[in-house]
């Protein structure tokens, strides 16, 4: 049947306005191409965080709608993805195997033009990009339900690797299996951290399936995909790769549940990223065990203003110290009041290590 003629009128519109988009992104992406150029020449890298962000934060300011803002950052992630991708191939390492959280933050983050590294742990995710295997990593490193990723923030004690970037995902957990119902599982394999956030949902629903940990989410539902008595939690994307059902969707105790993803790379080969304007610092320190111990790591803060978005504890192994502490700060080193206050700090701990300095994650 024919479309209303005000339907193919509107389309004729977009479609005319599309090919001006094309020419437009085609501009752009030869700009870019120029901008590479001359980081070659310079002898310069390709990623500049602040700058995307900056970008982004812009075009969110200028948005007039009726674009919601939230369609802007993905939007111009995939823009900026693909143009990134003419000056050089980023190559970015996650755990897999494909269809990890992970693997969505990685997206997410860099855009779908990247090269995709994916690794058997953690550990192995900083081995790569320490190697050269990979330029950046993505790596969890806290959960609003369960907290934070203990492997990586014991990891970030001793790297030679720093923060570029964050960013954070919505996680939501479905059961997956090759049949398209609960009868019969005798075993649900997920990775330990989804398995603990499906607490509830898994003891009402199925109290007498094994909880079995495994390396990852899509190894699990690799794992479901071979065996019909087993069953996997991960994401709906591990469902189409792996041809499983979608059992019951959005299994997570939190509906609210969010995982935070640091972006790692090498110092050698990048740069810290400049002051964006909307900037993080994240160190970790100890301090001796005494009385007021805290107060000493808490002062320069508030002496200077700088606000501390984050603070975390976890125990020392050498023995020598109580604690570590996993600290954000709001700002950037650029900036006096901050660069002062972590001079202060450094002063009154035993430990100091600047984890990393980056734009805070733009939606
Ligand atoms: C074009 C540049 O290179 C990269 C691509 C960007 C873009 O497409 O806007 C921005 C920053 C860089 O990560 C640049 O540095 O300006």
């Amino acid at each position: 049947m024919q479309a209303p003629a005000d339907l193919l009128a509107l389309r004729g519109q977009i479609d005319a306005l599309d090919r001006d988009l094309l020419a437009l992104l085609n501009r752009r992406a030869q700009l870019a191409q120029e901008v590479g150029e001359l980081k070659k020449k310079e002898g310069s890298v390709v990623f500049r965080p602040e700058r995307e962000a900056q970008v982004i934060d812009g075009l969110k300011a200028a948005n007039p709608g009726p674009l919601k803002n939230d369609s802007v950052a993905p939007i111009w992630r995939e823009i900026m993805s693909a143009c990134r991708a003419l000056e050089t191939p980023t190559r970015v390492a996650y755990l897999g195997p494909a269809g990890t959280f992970s693997e969505e933050a990685a997206l997410g983050y860099f855009g779908s033009s990247l090269v995709r590294v994916p690794c058997a742990s953690i550990d192995e995710v900083f081995r790569s990009t320490a190697a050269g295997v990979a330029d950046f990593g993505v790596v969890p490193v806290e959960n609003s339900t369960e907290g934070m990723v203990a492997r990586s923030l014991d990891i970030f004690l001793t790297t030679p690797l720093f923060i570029i970037g964050e960013t954070s995902l919505f996680v939501r957990h479905n059961l997956l299996r090759r049949e398209n119902s609960l009868e019969g599982i005798e075993a649900v394999c997920a990775h330990p951290q989804a398995l603990a956030q499906c607490h509830e949902w898994l003891s009402l629903h199925l109290p007498h399936a094994e909880r079995r940990p495994v390396a990852s989410n899509a190894e699990g539902a690799r794992l479901a995909g071979l065996d019909p008595k087993l069953a996997g939690i991960a994401s709906a994307r591990a469902a189409s790769e792996y041809g499983l059902h979608v059992v019951a969707p959005a299994i997570q105790d939190d509906t609210h549940n969010r995982t935070r993803f640091a972006i790692v790379t090498d110092p050698h080969r990048h740069p810290a990223p400049k002051a964006s304007g909307h900037d993080c610092t994240s160190l970790v320190v100890s301090v001796v065990n005494r009385p007021g111990a805290m107060y000493d790591i808490l002062a320069p803060l508030k002496r200077h203003g700088v606000s501390m978005s984050r603070l975390e504890s976890r125990p020392a192994r050498s023995g020598q110290w109580e604690y570590y502490f996993f600290i954000d700060l709001q700002g950037h080193p650029d900036q006096p009041a901050v660069q002062t206050a972590m001079h202060e700090l450094r002063d009154a701990c035993a430990f100091f290590k600047v984890l990393g300095t980056y734009p805070i994650d733009v939606h």
